[in-house]
């Protein structure tokens, strides 16, 4: 549960999970991120959008705990990330935050198991071999285990990235532009597995997708432009 400051001295819950204030983020003098504010609630969909340069990828790795702002701050369940020391950030991003990439980020010549259970040794997680089995199923999986990931076609690649990304059970997924490798086909299975698995594991997603239409779910849409986020309203 996320608690905001006391108010008149009663904590005030909420359902926000993550919280980015007045995030800027420059390069060089170049400034990308320009004073962001935004909240995410627990088990919602949310798409980042904007022409390519204007900061999603940066916007994603800052509220994720991955880089550091150059002012501003995230709070993650109310605390905040960034002045967390080392291991506490370690944990949060090891316990409760997931990532995928639209490059995958497999570990080449390891198997797909081992890849998927490399976050799970490298943070000392216990994993439960039926719920393990349950994750292959539901990504369609089972069958490729013992291969060599350089062998699979790019939307089993996805999938293994998914199945590793979801195997220590994280509150929030970020996936940067998750489908911009796949088909249309992959695109569409690989969607449909997550919305499954947002439904079941109460996730909350915060995708960069350059995609129309990518959900079923609801979902709330932003743009980045000039470094400011802007909600889109949607007419349909
Ligand atoms: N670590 C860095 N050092 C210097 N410049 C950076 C760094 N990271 C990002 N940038 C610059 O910041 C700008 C925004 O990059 P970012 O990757 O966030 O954009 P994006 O919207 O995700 O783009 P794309 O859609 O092409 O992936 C770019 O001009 C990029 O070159």
């Amino acid at each position: 549960m996320y608690v905001l400051p006391k108010k008149g001295g009663r904590l005030i819950y909420s359902s926000l999970i993550l919280k980015g204030e007045n995030i800027s983020q420059s390069y060089n003098g170049y400034t990308v991120l320009n004073n962001i504010n935004c909240e995410f609630k627990k088990n919602t969909i949310t798409l980042i959008k904007g022409k390519s340069g204007s900061g999603k990828s940066t916007l994603l790795h800052i509220l994720s705990g991955l880089e550091k702002p150059k002012s501003g701050f995230v709070l993650y369940e109310g605390e905040n990330i960034h002045i967390l020391d080392e291991k506490q950030q370690a944990k949060i991003r090891g316990e409760k935050i997931g990532f995928i990439f639209q490059e995958f980020n497999l570990i080449p010549d390891l198997t797909v198991e081992k890849n998927i259970l490399l976050p799970i040794e490298l943070n000392k997680m216990h994993i439960d071999n039926e719920e393990l089995n349950n994750l292959y199923k539901k990504l369609d999986i089972s069958h490729l285990i013992k291969k060599n990931v350089r062998l699979l076609s790019g939307g089993e690649k996805q999938r293994v990235a998914i199945a590793r990304a979801l195997l220590k059970k994280p509150e929030i997924l970020f996936a940067d532009e998750p489908t911009g490798n796949l088909d249309a086909i992959n695109t569409n299975a690989i969607v449909k597995m997550l919305e499954q698995i947002i439904i079941e594991q109460k996730l909350t997603l915060i995708v960069v997708t350059h995609e129309e239409k990518l959900f079923n779910l609801p979902y709330k849409e932003f743009e980045l432009t000039n470094g400011i986020l802007s909600e889109c309203i949607k007419n349909d």
